[in-house]
Protein backbone atom coordinates (compact mmCIF):
# COMPACT_ATOMS: atom_id res chain seq x y z
CA UNK A 1 0.00 0.00 0.00
CA UNK A 2 1.30 3.57 -0.61
CA UNK A 3 2.20 5.90 2.23
CA UNK A 4 -0.54 8.92 2.69
CA UNK A 5 1.56 12.09 1.34
CA UNK A 6 3.09 14.14 3.59
CA UNK A 7 2.58 17.73 4.08
CA UNK A 8 6.19 19.23 5.03
CA UNK A 9 5.06 22.74 4.96
CA UNK A 10 5.56 23.83 8.40
CA UNK A 11 7.24 20.85 10.01
CA UNK A 12 7.59 21.61 14.17
CA UNK A 13 10.62 20.12 16.07
CA UNK A 14 9.57 20.34 19.57
CA UNK A 15 12.41 21.47 22.19
CA UNK A 16 10.89 22.09 25.62
CA UNK A 17 13.68 23.64 26.80
CA UNK A 18 13.15 26.60 24.81
CA UNK A 19 9.78 27.66 25.81
CA UNK A 20 8.79 30.92 27.74
CA UNK A 21 8.55 31.07 31.47
CA UNK A 22 4.88 29.91 32.58
CA UNK A 23 4.58 28.24 29.19
CA UNK A 24 3.19 24.66 29.57
CA UNK A 25 5.00 22.34 26.58
CA UNK A 26 1.08 20.30 25.72
CA UNK A 27 -0.37 24.03 25.47
CA UNK A 28 2.36 25.45 23.30
CA UNK A 29 1.65 22.11 21.40
CA UNK A 30 -2.05 22.21 21.04
CA UNK A 31 -1.52 26.06 19.81
CA UNK A 32 0.47 25.07 16.87
CA UNK A 33 -1.41 22.96 15.81
CA UNK A 34 -4.98 24.50 16.01
CA UNK A 35 -6.63 26.63 13.68
CA UNK A 36 -6.35 26.44 9.88
CA UNK A 37 -3.02 27.16 8.82
CA UNK A 38 -0.62 25.66 10.87
CA UNK A 39 1.79 23.12 11.68
CA UNK A 40 1.92 20.18 9.56
CA UNK A 41 4.55 17.39 10.82
CA UNK A 42 5.36 17.29 14.63
CA UNK A 43 8.65 15.91 15.71
CA UNK A 44 9.41 15.00 19.31
CA UNK A 45 13.55 15.81 20.12
CA UNK A 46 13.88 14.93 23.55
CA UNK A 47 18.25 15.37 24.69
CA UNK A 48 17.60 15.46 28.22
CA UNK A 49 15.40 12.89 29.72
CA UNK A 50 15.31 9.37 30.21
CA UNK A 51 13.31 6.28 27.58
CA UNK A 52 10.89 6.25 29.89
CA UNK A 53 10.00 9.62 30.42
CA UNK A 54 10.64 10.39 26.81
CA UNK A 55 7.95 7.77 26.22
CA UNK A 56 5.23 9.52 28.15
CA UNK A 57 6.02 12.57 26.90
CA UNK A 58 5.24 10.90 23.03
CA UNK A 59 2.31 9.43 24.29
CA UNK A 60 0.51 12.63 25.63
CA UNK A 61 2.26 14.47 22.26
CA UNK A 62 0.57 11.78 20.04
CA UNK A 63 -2.64 12.04 21.34
CA UNK A 64 -3.02 16.11 20.35
CA UNK A 65 -1.47 15.70 17.35
CA UNK A 66 -3.82 12.73 16.35
CA UNK A 67 -6.43 15.27 17.27
CA UNK A 68 -5.58 17.34 14.76
CA UNK A 69 -4.58 15.06 12.10
CA UNK A 70 -1.11 15.61 12.15
CA UNK A 71 2.00 13.22 11.59
CA UNK A 72 3.91 12.93 14.21
CA UNK A 73 8.01 11.39 14.33
CA UNK A 74 10.42 10.84 17.25
CA UNK A 75 13.93 12.31 16.88
CA UNK A 76 16.97 9.85 17.06
CA UNK A 77 15.18 6.99 19.57
CA UNK A 78 14.23 4.31 17.77
CA UNK A 79 12.83 2.33 20.95
CA UNK A 80 10.29 5.11 21.51
CA UNK A 81 9.31 5.22 18.04
CA UNK A 82 9.01 1.40 18.10
CA UNK A 83 7.12 1.19 21.57
CA UNK A 84 4.44 4.20 19.65
CA UNK A 85 1.90 2.86 17.30
CA UNK A 86 3.20 2.22 13.46
CA UNK A 87 1.34 5.88 12.19
CA UNK A 88 5.05 7.44 14.30
CA UNK A 89 7.64 7.75 12.24
CA UNK A 90 11.48 8.48 13.12
CA UNK A 91 13.80 11.12 12.33
CA UNK A 92 18.02 10.00 12.52
CA UNK A 93 20.77 12.07 12.07
CA UNK A 94 24.06 11.08 10.13
CA UNK A 95 25.94 9.65 13.21
CA UNK A 96 22.40 7.65 14.12
CA UNK A 97 21.81 4.36 13.30
CA UNK A 98 22.41 3.89 9.15
CA UNK A 99 19.51 4.41 7.32
CA UNK A 100 19.11 0.77 6.20
CA UNK A 101 19.52 -0.61 9.51
CA UNK A 102 16.68 1.89 10.59
CA UNK A 103 14.42 0.60 7.64
CA UNK A 104 15.10 -2.74 8.44
CA UNK A 105 13.93 -2.31 12.08
CA UNK A 106 11.39 0.09 11.81
CA UNK A 107 9.69 -2.05 8.62
CA UNK A 108 8.21 -0.07 5.45
CA UNK A 109 4.99 1.46 6.64
CA UNK A 110 6.49 4.17 9.46
CA UNK A 111 7.60 7.36 8.26
CA UNK A 112 11.59 8.14 8.09
CA UNK A 113 13.67 11.09 7.87
CA UNK A 114 17.13 12.04 7.65
CA UNK A 115 19.93 15.05 8.00
CA UNK A 116 21.82 16.17 5.24
CA UNK A 117 24.18 18.11 5.50
CA UNK A 118 26.28 18.44 1.96
CA UNK A 119 26.02 17.55 -1.40
CA UNK A 120 27.52 14.21 -1.14
CA UNK A 121 25.27 13.39 2.05
CA UNK A 122 21.97 14.05 -0.30
CA UNK A 123 23.24 12.17 -3.24
CA UNK A 124 23.75 9.22 -1.01
CA UNK A 125 20.75 9.13 0.54
CA UNK A 126 19.10 9.80 -2.76
CA UNK A 127 20.55 7.19 -3.98
CA UNK A 128 19.68 4.52 -1.55
CA UNK A 129 16.02 5.19 -1.84
CA UNK A 130 15.25 3.99 1.69
CA UNK A 131 14.62 7.51 3.64
CA UNK A 132 10.83 9.13 3.06
CA UNK A 133 12.19 12.95 3.26
CA UNK A 134 15.34 14.84 4.20
CA UNK A 135 16.24 17.73 6.57
CA UNK A 136 18.46 19.71 5.05
CA UNK A 137 20.53 22.46 7.33
CA UNK A 138 21.99 23.46 9.31
CA UNK A 139 20.50 26.63 6.87
CA UNK A 140 21.32 29.51 9.14
CA UNK A 141 23.29 29.85 12.49
CA UNK A 142 20.98 28.39 15.50
CA UNK A 143 21.20 27.90 19.27
CA UNK A 144 18.88 25.32 19.15
CA UNK A 145 21.25 22.56 18.51
CA UNK A 146 24.48 22.09 20.46
CA UNK A 147 28.02 22.42 18.58
CA UNK A 148 26.82 24.52 15.53
CA UNK A 149 29.46 27.07 14.44
CA UNK A 150 29.79 29.15 11.65
CA UNK A 151 31.43 26.88 9.47
CA UNK A 152 28.31 24.15 9.94
CA UNK A 153 26.10 27.05 8.26
CA UNK A 154 25.17 26.27 4.60
CA UNK A 155 23.80 29.63 3.71
CA UNK A 156 21.30 30.19 1.08
CA UNK A 157 23.78 29.14 -1.76
CA UNK A 158 25.20 25.88 0.40
CA UNK A 159 21.53 25.37 0.89
CA UNK A 160 20.31 25.66 -2.58
CA UNK A 161 23.19 22.48 -3.40
CA UNK A 162 22.27 20.60 -1.38
CA UNK A 163 18.37 20.22 -1.84
CA UNK A 164 19.32 20.33 -5.68
CA UNK A 165 21.50 17.72 -5.07
CA UNK A 166 18.15 15.58 -3.37
CA UNK A 167 16.92 15.49 -7.37
CA UNK A 168 18.00 13.43 -9.79
CA UNK A 169 19.46 15.16 -12.84
CA UNK A 170 16.62 13.81 -15.20
CA UNK A 171 14.03 15.07 -12.72
CA UNK A 172 12.76 11.27 -12.46
CA UNK A 173 13.63 10.94 -8.83
CA UNK A 174 13.29 13.55 -5.97
CA UNK A 175 13.18 13.16 -2.48
CA UNK A 176 10.81 16.08 -0.50
CA UNK A 177 13.16 17.95 1.53
CA UNK A 178 12.61 20.43 4.87
CA UNK A 179 15.02 22.88 5.50
CA UNK A 180 16.00 23.39 9.13
CA UNK A 181 18.59 25.85 11.39
CA UNK A 182 17.48 29.49 12.34
CA UNK A 183 14.32 29.81 10.16
CA UNK A 184 11.97 32.31 11.48
CA UNK A 185 9.26 34.98 10.64
CA UNK A 186 12.31 36.82 9.06
CA UNK A 187 14.57 34.22 7.49
CA UNK A 188 11.88 31.48 6.36
CA UNK A 189 11.13 33.25 2.95
CA UNK A 190 14.63 34.36 1.29
CA UNK A 191 15.76 31.30 2.61
CA UNK A 192 13.27 29.12 0.58
CA UNK A 193 13.45 31.03 -2.18
CA UNK A 194 17.49 30.59 -2.12
CA UNK A 195 16.78 27.11 -1.74
CA UNK A 196 15.21 26.65 -4.95
CA UNK A 197 16.84 26.25 -8.50
CA UNK A 198 15.69 25.11 -11.71
CA UNK A 199 16.85 21.16 -10.12
CA UNK A 200 14.42 21.07 -7.10
CA UNK A 201 12.80 23.27 -4.57
CA UNK A 202 12.35 22.69 -0.57
CA UNK A 203 9.15 21.51 0.66
CA UNK A 204 8.86 23.07 3.75
CA UNK A 205 10.62 24.42 6.50
CA UNK A 206 11.57 23.14 10.21
CA UNK A 207 11.66 24.81 13.61
CA UNK A 208 12.22 25.03 17.19
CA UNK A 209 12.58 28.29 18.31
CA UNK A 210 10.63 30.39 15.69
CA UNK A 211 7.42 28.32 16.98
CA UNK A 212 8.64 27.20 20.47
CA UNK A 213 9.84 30.13 21.84
CA UNK A 214 6.55 32.32 21.46
CA UNK A 215 3.95 32.67 23.79
CA UNK A 216 1.52 33.10 21.13
CA UNK A 217 2.49 29.78 19.08
CA UNK A 218 -0.55 29.65 17.91
CA UNK A 219 0.24 33.38 16.02
CA UNK A 220 4.18 32.27 15.09
CA UNK A 221 2.34 28.96 13.11
CA UNK A 222 0.32 31.12 11.21
CA UNK A 223 2.31 33.70 10.07
CA UNK A 224 5.25 31.33 9.25
CA UNK A 225 3.06 28.98 7.39
CA UNK A 226 1.54 31.80 5.05
CA UNK A 227 5.19 32.38 4.29
CA UNK A 228 5.38 28.87 3.06
CA UNK A 229 2.29 28.93 1.64
CA UNK A 230 2.78 31.94 -0.49
CA UNK A 231 5.98 30.16 -1.46
CA UNK A 232 4.29 27.45 -2.81
CA UNK A 233 1.56 28.95 -4.23
CA UNK A 234 4.51 30.28 -6.79
CA UNK A 235 6.36 26.74 -8.01
CA UNK A 236 5.10 25.13 -11.03
CA UNK A 237 3.25 22.02 -10.44
CA UNK A 238 5.57 20.27 -12.94
CA UNK A 239 8.62 20.41 -11.45
CA UNK A 240 11.19 18.82 -13.68
CA UNK A 241 14.75 19.80 -14.88
CA UNK A 242 14.25 23.12 -17.12
CA UNK A 243 11.13 23.38 -16.12
CA UNK A 244 11.26 25.44 -12.83
CA UNK A 245 13.26 28.58 -13.97
CA UNK A 246 14.54 31.77 -12.20
CA UNK A 247 12.94 34.29 -14.14
CA UNK A 248 10.68 32.09 -16.65
CA UNK A 249 8.86 35.16 -17.93
CA UNK A 250 12.09 36.84 -19.39
CA UNK A 251 11.78 34.36 -22.46
CA UNK A 252 9.23 36.14 -23.66
CA UNK A 253 11.79 38.89 -24.68
CA UNK A 254 13.12 36.51 -27.39
CA UNK A 255 11.71 40.04 -29.63
CA UNK A 256 13.85 42.90 -29.34
CA UNK A 257 11.84 45.48 -30.03
CA UNK A 258 9.47 44.13 -27.33
CA UNK A 259 12.20 44.00 -24.49
CA UNK A 260 13.66 47.40 -25.69
CA UNK A 261 9.81 48.69 -25.56
CA UNK A 262 9.58 47.66 -22.21
CA UNK A 263 12.51 48.87 -21.03
CA UNK A 264 11.70 52.47 -22.53
CA UNK A 265 8.05 52.13 -20.61
CA UNK A 266 9.89 51.57 -16.92
CA UNK A 267 12.43 54.21 -17.90
CA UNK A 268 9.36 56.31 -18.88
CA UNK A 269 7.29 55.27 -15.28
CA UNK A 270 10.92 56.63 -13.67
CA UNK A 271 11.85 59.84 -15.79
CA UNK A 272 8.42 60.89 -14.19
CA UNK A 273 9.14 59.69 -10.68
CA UNK A 274 5.76 58.70 -9.09
CA UNK A 275 6.86 56.77 -6.88
CA UNK A 276 9.56 59.31 -5.65
CA UNK A 277 13.20 58.46 -6.60
CA UNK A 278 14.66 55.36 -5.55
CA UNK A 279 16.94 55.99 -2.91
CA UNK A 280 20.55 53.74 -3.93
CA UNK A 281 22.18 52.67 -0.97
CA UNK A 282 25.84 52.18 -2.32
CA UNK A 283 28.39 50.75 -0.72
CA UNK A 284 31.40 51.71 -2.56
CA UNK A 285 34.90 52.60 -2.86
CA UNK A 286 36.55 55.23 -1.97
CA UNK A 287 37.68 56.36 -5.53
CA UNK A 288 34.29 55.74 -6.95
CA UNK A 289 32.00 57.33 -4.39
CA UNK A 290 31.55 60.99 -5.32
CA UNK A 291 30.82 59.82 -9.12
CA UNK A 292 28.78 56.97 -8.17
CA UNK A 293 26.48 59.52 -5.59
CA UNK A 294 26.12 62.26 -8.76
CA UNK A 295 25.56 59.52 -11.08
CA UNK A 296 22.44 58.17 -9.20
CA UNK A 297 21.20 61.71 -8.65
CA UNK A 298 21.45 62.43 -12.28
CA UNK A 299 19.51 59.82 -13.31
CA UNK A 300 16.96 60.41 -10.67
CA UNK A 301 17.53 58.53 -7.89
CA UNK A 302 18.64 59.58 -4.32
CA UNK A 303 22.31 57.82 -3.53
CA UNK A 304 23.18 56.85 0.54
CA UNK A 305 26.73 55.83 0.80
CA UNK A 306 26.41 53.99 4.26
CA UNK A 307 28.80 50.81 5.43
CA UNK A 308 27.43 50.63 8.24
CA UNK A 309 26.12 47.28 9.39
CA UNK A 310 24.15 48.96 12.39
CA UNK A 311 21.81 50.69 10.12
CA UNK A 312 21.40 48.38 7.45
CA UNK A 313 17.74 47.59 8.77
CA UNK A 314 16.69 50.77 8.91
CA UNK A 315 17.53 51.59 5.56
CA UNK A 316 16.47 48.81 4.28
CA UNK A 317 12.47 50.01 4.85
CA UNK A 318 13.64 53.23 2.79
CA UNK A 319 15.78 51.60 -0.07
CA UNK A 320 14.46 51.03 -3.58
CA UNK A 321 17.99 48.37 -4.36
CA UNK A 322 21.32 48.17 -3.14
CA UNK A 323 24.96 48.60 -4.73
CA UNK A 324 27.66 46.19 -2.96
CA UNK A 325 31.26 47.20 -4.31
CA UNK A 326 34.18 45.54 -3.30
CA UNK A 327 36.52 47.76 -4.57
CA UNK A 328 38.45 49.16 -1.10
CA UNK A 329 36.52 47.00 0.96
CA UNK A 330 38.20 46.46 4.17
CA UNK A 331 36.58 44.26 7.42
CA UNK A 332 34.06 47.30 8.14
CA UNK A 333 32.34 47.46 4.82
CA UNK A 334 32.28 43.66 4.88
CA UNK A 335 30.34 43.22 7.80
CA UNK A 336 28.03 46.35 6.32
CA UNK A 337 27.58 44.30 3.02
CA UNK A 338 26.35 41.24 4.90
CA UNK A 339 23.98 43.30 6.86
CA UNK A 340 22.69 45.26 4.00
CA UNK A 341 22.60 42.34 1.56
CA UNK A 342 20.30 39.96 4.00
CA UNK A 343 18.49 43.29 4.91
CA UNK A 344 17.55 43.61 1.21
CA UNK A 345 16.79 40.04 0.12
CA UNK A 346 14.14 40.27 3.48
CA UNK A 347 12.91 43.51 1.79
CA UNK A 348 12.35 42.13 -1.48
CA UNK A 349 14.75 45.20 -2.59
CA UNK A 350 17.07 44.24 -5.30
CA UNK A 351 20.92 43.84 -4.70
CA UNK A 352 23.77 44.45 -7.66
CA UNK A 353 27.44 43.09 -6.79
CA UNK A 354 30.14 44.36 -8.43
CA UNK A 355 32.84 42.05 -7.76
CA UNK A 356 35.62 44.36 -8.56
CA UNK A 357 39.11 42.93 -8.40
CA UNK A 358 37.81 39.35 -6.93
CA UNK A 359 40.50 37.65 -9.01
CA UNK A 360 43.45 40.17 -7.02
CA UNK A 361 43.76 38.24 -3.73
CA UNK A 362 42.51 35.70 -1.33
CA UNK A 363 40.78 38.06 1.20
CA UNK A 364 38.41 39.61 -1.87
CA UNK A 365 37.37 36.06 -3.13
CA UNK A 366 36.33 34.95 0.38
CA UNK A 367 34.44 38.79 0.82
CA UNK A 368 32.54 37.82 -2.59
CA UNK A 369 32.34 34.26 -1.57
CA UNK A 370 30.83 35.43 1.50
CA UNK A 371 28.44 37.73 0.09
CA UNK A 372 27.60 35.48 -2.70
CA UNK A 373 26.70 32.76 0.13
CA UNK A 374 24.96 34.90 2.43
CA UNK A 375 22.93 36.96 0.22
CA UNK A 376 20.31 36.22 -2.84
CA UNK A 377 22.11 38.75 -5.56
CA UNK A 378 19.70 39.96 -8.35
CA UNK A 379 22.46 41.13 -10.57
CA UNK A 380 26.33 40.57 -10.79
CA UNK A 381 28.28 42.30 -13.09
CA UNK A 382 31.40 42.42 -13.55
CA UNK A 383 34.59 42.31 -16.63
CA UNK A 384 35.86 39.31 -17.90
CA UNK A 385 38.75 38.65 -15.24
CA UNK A 386 36.46 38.67 -12.41
CA UNK A 387 33.17 36.53 -13.93
CA UNK A 388 35.79 34.12 -14.98
CA UNK A 389 37.24 33.84 -11.42
CA UNK A 390 33.90 33.62 -10.21
CA UNK A 391 33.01 30.72 -12.08
CA UNK A 392 36.53 29.79 -11.53
CA UNK A 393 37.52 30.07 -15.36
CA UNK A 394 41.13 29.87 -15.86
CA UNK A 395 40.66 31.40 -18.89
CA UNK A 396 41.23 34.92 -18.15
CA UNK A 397 44.31 35.70 -15.56
CA UNK A 398 42.87 39.07 -13.66
CA UNK A 399 44.84 41.80 -15.26
CA UNK A 400 43.77 44.37 -12.75
CA UNK A 401 39.89 45.80 -12.72
CA UNK A 402 40.16 46.55 -16.36
CA UNK A 403 39.83 43.10 -18.71
CA UNK A 404 36.99 43.61 -21.10
CA UNK A 405 34.72 41.12 -22.41
CA UNK A 406 36.93 40.44 -26.05
CA UNK A 407 39.26 38.05 -24.36
CA UNK A 408 36.70 35.85 -23.74
CA UNK A 409 35.95 32.34 -26.08
CA UNK A 410 32.17 32.46 -25.27
CA UNK A 411 31.18 35.05 -23.42
CA UNK A 412 27.34 34.19 -24.35
CA UNK A 413 28.37 30.98 -22.62
CA UNK A 414 29.83 32.32 -19.59
CA UNK A 415 26.99 34.68 -18.78
CA UNK A 416 24.47 31.96 -18.97
CA UNK A 417 25.76 29.27 -17.12
CA UNK A 418 26.99 32.13 -13.98
CA UNK A 419 23.30 33.13 -14.11
CA UNK A 420 21.93 29.73 -14.14
CA UNK A 421 24.21 28.26 -11.03
CA UNK A 422 24.31 31.75 -9.25
CA UNK A 423 20.34 32.00 -9.91
CA UNK A 424 20.78 35.85 -10.63
CA UNK A 425 20.77 38.18 -13.94
CA UNK A 426 24.63 38.54 -14.50
CA UNK A 427 26.45 41.16 -16.34
CA UNK A 428 29.46 41.08 -18.56
CA UNK A 429 30.59 44.35 -19.04
CA UNK A 430 33.32 45.22 -21.77
CA UNK A 431 33.29 46.80 -25.04
CA UNK A 432 30.14 44.73 -25.71
CA UNK A 433 28.14 44.21 -22.95
CA UNK A 434 26.38 40.78 -22.29
CA UNK A 435 23.56 40.28 -20.00
CA UNK A 436 21.75 36.83 -19.12
CA UNK A 437 19.01 35.54 -16.84
CA UNK A 438 20.53 32.19 -17.73
CA UNK A 439 18.09 31.90 -20.90
CA UNK A 440 18.29 34.43 -23.02
CA UNK A 441 21.58 36.42 -23.84
CA UNK A 442 20.97 40.47 -24.62
CA UNK A 443 24.05 42.45 -25.93
CA UNK A 444 24.30 45.83 -26.12
CA UNK A 445 26.84 47.51 -28.25
CA UNK A 446 26.57 51.10 -27.05
CA UNK A 447 29.15 52.52 -25.07
CA UNK A 448 32.45 55.33 -25.83
CA UNK A 449 35.71 54.33 -24.61
CA UNK A 450 36.16 57.47 -22.83
CA UNK A 451 34.24 55.20 -20.39
CA UNK A 452 37.38 53.14 -19.44
CA UNK A 453 39.76 56.16 -19.55
CA UNK A 454 37.82 57.79 -15.95
CA UNK A 455 37.71 55.82 -12.71
CA UNK A 456 34.89 54.28 -11.23
CA UNK A 457 32.42 54.59 -14.21
CA UNK A 458 32.06 50.79 -14.09
CA UNK A 459 31.13 51.13 -10.34
CA UNK A 460 28.50 54.32 -11.07
CA UNK A 461 27.51 51.58 -13.82
CA UNK A 462 26.27 49.83 -10.78
CA UNK A 463 24.52 52.62 -9.88
CA UNK A 464 21.80 53.25 -13.10
CA UNK A 465 21.79 49.12 -12.94
CA UNK A 466 20.56 49.59 -9.55
CA UNK A 467 18.02 52.07 -10.18
CA UNK A 468 16.73 50.46 -13.00
CA UNK A 469 15.83 47.47 -10.85
CA UNK A 470 14.08 49.53 -7.96
CA UNK A 471 12.21 51.23 -11.33
CA UNK A 472 11.09 47.59 -12.41
CA UNK A 473 10.33 47.35 -8.46
CA UNK A 474 8.02 50.63 -8.16
CA UNK A 475 6.35 49.58 -11.44
CA UNK A 476 4.95 45.89 -9.78
CA UNK A 477 4.51 48.53 -7.07
CA UNK A 478 1.93 50.27 -9.18
CA UNK A 479 0.19 47.38 -10.02
CA UNK A 480 0.23 45.92 -6.40
CA UNK A 481 2.67 42.65 -7.09
CA UNK A 482 2.48 41.27 -3.27
CA UNK A 483 4.86 38.42 -3.18
CA UNK A 484 8.25 37.79 -4.41
CA UNK A 485 9.36 36.79 -8.00
CA UNK A 486 11.52 33.86 -7.50
CA UNK A 487 14.62 36.38 -8.03
CA UNK A 488 13.55 37.43 -4.23
CA UNK A 489 13.13 41.16 -5.79
CA UNK A 490 9.21 42.62 -5.64
CA UNK A 491 8.40 42.64 -9.35
CA UNK A 492 7.24 41.31 -12.14
CA UNK A 493 10.09 38.40 -13.11
CA UNK A 494 10.05 39.53 -16.66
CA UNK A 495 11.10 43.16 -15.48
CA UNK A 496 14.66 42.30 -14.48
CA UNK A 497 15.85 42.38 -17.29
CA UNK A 498 14.33 45.38 -19.04
CA UNK A 499 15.38 46.99 -15.49
CA UNK A 500 18.41 46.09 -16.19
CA UNK A 501 18.91 46.93 -19.36
CA UNK A 502 17.74 50.52 -18.34
CA UNK A 503 20.90 51.32 -16.52
CA UNK A 504 23.01 49.90 -18.88
CA UNK A 505 21.90 52.11 -21.82
CA UNK A 506 21.41 54.70 -20.09
CA UNK A 507 25.05 54.74 -19.27
CA UNK A 508 26.47 53.29 -22.50
CA UNK A 509 24.51 56.05 -24.44
CA UNK A 510 24.93 58.98 -22.43
CA UNK A 511 28.52 58.12 -22.79
CA UNK A 512 28.24 58.58 -26.88
CA UNK A 513 26.37 61.41 -26.59
CA UNK A 514 28.86 63.39 -24.06
CA UNK A 515 31.86 62.19 -26.27
CA UNK A 516 29.99 63.38 -29.45
CA UNK A 517 29.97 67.12 -27.70
CA UNK A 518 31.97 69.68 -28.82
CA UNK A 519 33.46 70.51 -25.79
CA UNK A 520 34.27 67.14 -24.75
CA UNK A 521 38.67 67.77 -25.27
CA UNK A 522 39.25 64.43 -23.03
CA UNK A 523 38.27 62.00 -19.92
CA UNK A 524 38.30 65.58 -17.86
CA UNK A 525 35.43 67.44 -19.53
CA UNK A 526 33.95 64.22 -20.47
CA UNK A 527 32.91 63.68 -16.76
CA UNK A 528 30.82 66.80 -16.52
CA UNK A 529 29.32 66.13 -19.78
CA UNK A 530 28.31 62.70 -19.05
CA UNK A 531 26.22 63.90 -15.74
CA UNK A 532 24.94 66.47 -17.75
CA UNK A 533 23.70 63.81 -20.44
CA UNK A 534 22.57 61.27 -17.95
CA UNK A 535 20.38 64.00 -16.40
CA UNK A 536 18.83 64.98 -19.52
CA UNK A 537 18.75 61.20 -21.69
CA UNK A 538 15.02 60.47 -22.51
CA UNK A 539 12.73 57.48 -22.84
CA UNK A 540 12.76 58.56 -26.42
CA UNK A 541 16.60 58.65 -27.33
CA UNK A 542 16.96 55.49 -25.64
CA UNK A 543 14.72 54.05 -27.70
CA UNK A 544 16.28 55.66 -30.95
CA UNK A 545 19.67 55.14 -29.67
CA UNK A 546 19.70 51.76 -28.37
CA UNK A 547 21.97 48.51 -30.08
CA UNK A 548 20.70 45.40 -28.32
CA UNK A 549 20.37 42.19 -29.84
CA UNK A 550 18.92 38.96 -28.08
CA UNK A 551 19.87 35.23 -28.62
CA UNK A 552 18.27 32.22 -26.93
C1 LIG B 1 13.71 17.83 10.17
C2 LIG B 1 15.00 17.73 10.88
N1 LIG B 1 16.13 17.94 10.20
C3 LIG B 1 17.32 17.86 10.81
C4 LIG B 1 17.37 17.53 12.17
C5 LIG B 1 18.68 17.38 12.87
O1 LIG B 1 18.85 16.03 13.21
P1 LIG B 1 20.25 15.47 13.76
O2 LIG B 1 21.28 15.84 12.76
O3 LIG B 1 20.06 14.06 14.09
O4 LIG B 1 20.48 16.31 15.06
P2 LIG B 1 19.60 16.22 16.39
O5 LIG B 1 18.25 16.76 16.10
O6 LIG B 1 19.54 14.79 16.78
O7 LIG B 1 20.34 17.08 17.36
C6 LIG B 1 16.18 17.31 12.84
N2 LIG B 1 16.15 16.99 14.13
N3 LIG B 1 15.00 17.40 12.19
C1 LIG C 1 17.82 20.34 15.33
C2 LIG C 1 18.55 21.18 14.38
N1 LIG C 1 19.29 20.60 13.40
C3 LIG C 1 19.89 21.48 12.62
S1 LIG C 1 19.59 23.06 13.10
C4 LIG C 1 18.59 22.53 14.37
C5 LIG C 1 17.93 23.45 15.31
C6 LIG C 1 16.83 24.26 14.68
O1 LIG C 1 16.27 25.10 15.65
P1 LIG C 1 15.80 26.59 15.32
O2 LIG C 1 14.63 26.47 14.42
O3 LIG C 1 15.43 27.16 16.65
O4 LIG C 1 16.97 27.31 14.72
Amino acid sequence: MAKAAIDYSLYLVTGRELLPAGVDYYDSLEASLSGGDKVTVVQLREKHVDTAEFLEIAKRSLAICDKHGVPMLINDNLSVALALPPRVGLHIGQTDLPLAEARRLLGPERLLGISVHNVEQARAVLAEGIADYAGVGPCHGTQSKAGIGEKDVLGPRGTREVVAALASADGKQRLPCVLIGGLNQKTAQRTLYGATSEANHPDGIAVISAIVGRRDADVAASELSSIVGAFKAQLPSDISPGKLSLFDAGKQWSDTSALLKRATQIFAAHRQSTHGPPLIQTLTSHVSSTLSANVALCFSASPIMSHQDQEAEDLARATGAVVLNIGTIGEEARRGMKAVGAAANRGGKPVVLDPVGVGASAFRRAAVEEIMDDTQVTLLKGNSAELSSIAGLSEVTSRGVDSGSGSLKDPEGLVRSLARKERCLVLLSGKVDYLSDGHLVVRVENGHELLGRITGSGCALGVTIAAGLAAACNVARGDSVKGLSTAMVRAHPQDLIPGALVGILAMTIASELAAARQDVKGPGTFIPALLDELASITPETMASRAKISVSQ
